[in-house]
């Protein structure tokens, strides 16, 4: 059975003095049993990386290319070469901040297993799409969409986070989650055979040190990816511990 995650997404969140929380966690958790990625902005990732804690470090997003004349954005090399694991890709923020599309999702999934990097990819239906009925479609769309041909299973992470649930507090029932997750479990076996079985999905949506263990319990749940509660050791830590047992 593969290692469960607990993923951090600080998003735009944390500053040098961040570096403390990450040393506090590694303390706390000096051979975590479950995988830890902790996935600050950009221009963090160094001082993260120079700790030499037993996490991995990830970006929140990378360009599809090597490199060239694309102003503000980053290579998966660079990122690779600065001591990056992972790269969290196609986020509900980038879909509707940045106007991503599943089809430039696909495009960086392929580069960043290129660069030797694991991809997390990011799918879930808005509130309306759920009240509608559509969240089903709305996630296998994504999922079909995002994972381009000749996707690497062994690079690839899944995360299911509702749109509607994330930084608000709300989680869907077990038993919703449980469905999509299954639903997830089905496409990729359906798609990788016996090697999406062994494919992490994670759960995203205000994950808390309250509802962790729980969730984490669930059928296909295989970790988390946390935001606001990935911000301190105090919050996060529990979460850890939560995907260690
Ligand atoms: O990537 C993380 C998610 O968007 C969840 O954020 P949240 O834990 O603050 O709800």
């Amino acid at each position: 059975m593969p290692r469960k995650i607990a993923a951090g997404n600080w998003k735009m969140n944390g500053s040098l003095a961040s570096t403390a929380m990450v040393e506090a966690l590694a303390k706390a958790f000096p051979a975590p049993e479950c995988e830890v990625i902790v996935c600050p902005p950009f221009p963090l990732i160094p001082a993260l990386v120079n700790l030499n804690s037993p996490f991995t470090i990830g970006a929140q997003d990378c360009h599809f290319s090597e490199s060239g004349a694309h102003t503000g954005d980053v290579s998966p090399q660079l990122l690779k070469e600065i001591g990056c694991g992972a790269v969290i890709l196609g986020h509900s923020e980038r879909r509707a901040d940045h106007g991503e599309t599943s089809a430039l999702v696909a495009r960086k999934v392929t580069a960043t297993q290129n660069a030797g990097l694991t991809a997390i990819v990011c799918v879930g239906e808005t509130e309306a799409d759920r009240d509608g009925g559509r969240t089903l479609k709305v996630v296998e769309g994504q999922l079909a969409g995002s994972l381009p041909d000749g996707t690497d299973p062994d690079a690839l992470v899944i995360a299911y986070e509702p749109v509607w649930a994330i930084g608000t507090g709300r989680t869907p029932v077990n038993d919703e989650i449980a469905e999509v997750h299954a639903a997830i479990r089905d496409t990729l076996e359906a798609r990788f055979g016996g090697q999406g079985k062994e494919i992490r999905i994670l759960y995203g949506g205000s994950v808390k040190p309250g509802n962790a263990s729980e969730i984490f319990a669930i059928a296909n749940v295989d970790g988390g990816l946390v935001g606001g509660a990935s911000l301190t050791a105090e919050d996060f830590g529990p979460i850890v511990a939560a995907a260690e047992s």
